[in-house]
């Protein structure tokens, strides 16, 4: 028994397509997890979420890079009550080095701050890049841990195929048992990937999950 966990963001949906998801993905995926579990990994919130991957329905969601989590409705938070006091003191430093901030439900992101990459060190939270954006995340969580804790929570007890492109996707490889990179993955990641696939983007996580039905990826892999 397997379960694919799938980065968002240039790898199940496009940048090209404003990170909407496309009519034949969310098809495929719909198909594939009523057969199989298939998890979304997403550094995204629920409300962007829910809007532009409006009729997506995998088994359950990991959001927020990883400390919420999402079967169906409901909603599990990840977190220690004292991270919103830490939260807070975060956003003080933020507003003295007047970075513009967004705060989701738990984690506080920041678009475009490649060049604060310095100034964004905190020694009571964690910093997650995915290419330029950061995302100031509680310490000890990220996507890998999120996906364990959902995991546990499912009582899944078989194999993880992770696939994914960006920096916070190897977190999410670390607790994999199988690593595929889309065609736009950074090198970072390729380099680390059982698989590289020729696809990009969503036409990837389609080739994966095709060669997953098909049984071609376990004549590669032993992982039943
Ligand atoms: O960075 C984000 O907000 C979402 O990105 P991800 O789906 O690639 O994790």
């Amino acid at each position: 028994m397997f379960l694919v966990a799938s980065d968002y963001d240039r790898t199940l949906a496009s940048e090209k397509n404003g990170f909407i998801i496309s009519d034949e993905v969310k098809e495929k995926v719909n198909e594939f997890s009523k057969k199989y579990p298939f998890v979304v990994v997403t550094g995204r919130e629920r409300k962007f979420i829910k809007v532009l991957a409006k009729g997506l329905n995998p088994t359950a969601w990991v959001l927020e890079n990883g400390p919420l989590l999402l079967i169906g409705e409901k909603e599990i938070h990840l977190v220690d009550e004292d991270w919103f006091e830490i939260r807070e003191s975060i956003v003080e430093k933020l507003e003295k080095l007047g970075l513009r901030y967004s705060i989701g439900k738990i984690i506080i992101y920041l678009d475009n701050v490649g060049n604060f990459s310095n100034k964004l060190r905190f020694d009571c939270a964690r910093v997650e890049w995915n290419r330029n954006d950061a995302m100031i995340m509680p310490k000890n969580m990220d996507k890998g841990k999120g996906l364990l804790e959902l995991v546990k929570i499912l009582n899944f007890k078989g194999k993880i195929i992770a696939i994914g492109d960006s920096q916070n996707d190897i977190p999410l490889f670390k607790v994999a048992d199988y690593k595929v990179a889309v065609a736009n993955a950074l090198d970072e990641v390729k380099k680390i990937a059982d698989l590289v696939l020729n696809e990009e983007n969503g036409k990837g996580v389609i080739s994966l999950l095709e060669m997953i039905e098909s049984g071609n990826l376990f004549k590669k892999i032993d992982i039943n």
